[in-house]
């Protein structure tokens, strides 16, 4: 059975058609890509599926269930995660802290009796430290835990994203361009990061990306997004050879590229 299956999905805004008839599946445990050029429509599909937007049209089951129109929380309690294309950590919280607001729909102590030690929530909250520290090993920054998110190089900041979206106990995590202003270097890490996530937690991973290097290297299946409508549809060999989609979303270079 899908994991995750939209069916028929349009979001308008205004006149505007952003998102048109798309119909998605994932399954369980693989690595899909969404890709398309700007404004074709791809975050705010994330945006219906996420609970942020209700779609105009369309459902969008889940783990089972239905949750077309839930909320963006409701949704991200059922073990749907994400992150953002604009990083939105708390910057003026530390990291570890950062880690532990992204628990909070899994704790029954508020985040703030956690952040101020509230006293009878001692044990809760050795625990709750204790794994959003094993988050922060796995992804490569324990070191910083007591640092202010804000003074986080950049790689860095994208890494505490993805242990904050993992602190629920996802069963998919949704990435919007984690490689958005990162060097070749940090790129090649972040592609190992994602790769991780799924090898190692069994987390399922959907991925907005315009690296058409990471998205070709990682994705099992890529979906195309085009003026809000999906366009094509396949592995990579198959994007990857399908003349519409190399004229007019990868052009000639970026296919050359992935080639
Ligand atoms: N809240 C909104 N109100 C009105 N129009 C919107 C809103 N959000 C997005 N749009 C429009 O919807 C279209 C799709 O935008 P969206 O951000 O989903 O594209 P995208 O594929 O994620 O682009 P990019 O790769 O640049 O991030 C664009 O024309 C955008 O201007």
């Amino acid at each position: 059975m899908a994991l995750l299956e939209a069916t028929n999905i349009t979001k308008i805004f205004g006149g505007l058609v952003a998102v048109n008839d798309v119909t998605f599946t994932v399954e369980p445990g693989s690595i899909v890509s969404v890709i398309g050029p700007n404004g074709a429509g791809k975050t705010t599909f994330f945006n219906v599926l996420t609970g942020i937007y209700k779609p105009d049209k369309g459902r969008v089951v889940f783990a089972g269930q239905d949750i077309t129109g839930w909320r963006s929380d409701q949704i991200a309690a059922l073990g749907m995660r994400r992150t953002f294309q604009n990083i939105r950590l708390f910057g003026n919280m530390t990291v570890l802290e950062n880690v532990l607001i992204g628990m909070h729909v899994h704790l029954h102590a508020s985040i703030w009796s956690i952040i101020f030690r509230g006293r009878t929530m001692v044990r809760e909250e050795a625990k709750a430290r204790n794994k959003a520290l094993e988050l922060l090993s796995f992804v490569g920054i324990a070191d910083k835990r007591d640092e202010l998110a804000k003074n986080l190089p950049y790689g860095d900041q994208r890494r505490l994203e993805i242990a904050r979206a993992m602190a629920g106990d996802p069963k998919i995590i949704l990435l919007d361009e984690p490689t958005a202003g990162m060097n070749p270097h940090e790129t090649a890490e972040a592609t190992q990061l994602i790769r991780r996530l799924r090898d190692e937690r069994g987390i399922t991973v959907i991925l907005i990306e315009h690296d058409m290097r990471l998205v070709m290297s990682i994705s099992e299946r890529i979906s195309v997004l085009d003026y809000g409508s999906k366009i094509a549809e396949g592995d990579v060999q198959a994007i990857r050879t399908n003349p519409r989609v190399i004229e007019a979303y990868l052009g000639k270079g970026a296919a050359g590229q992935a080639a």
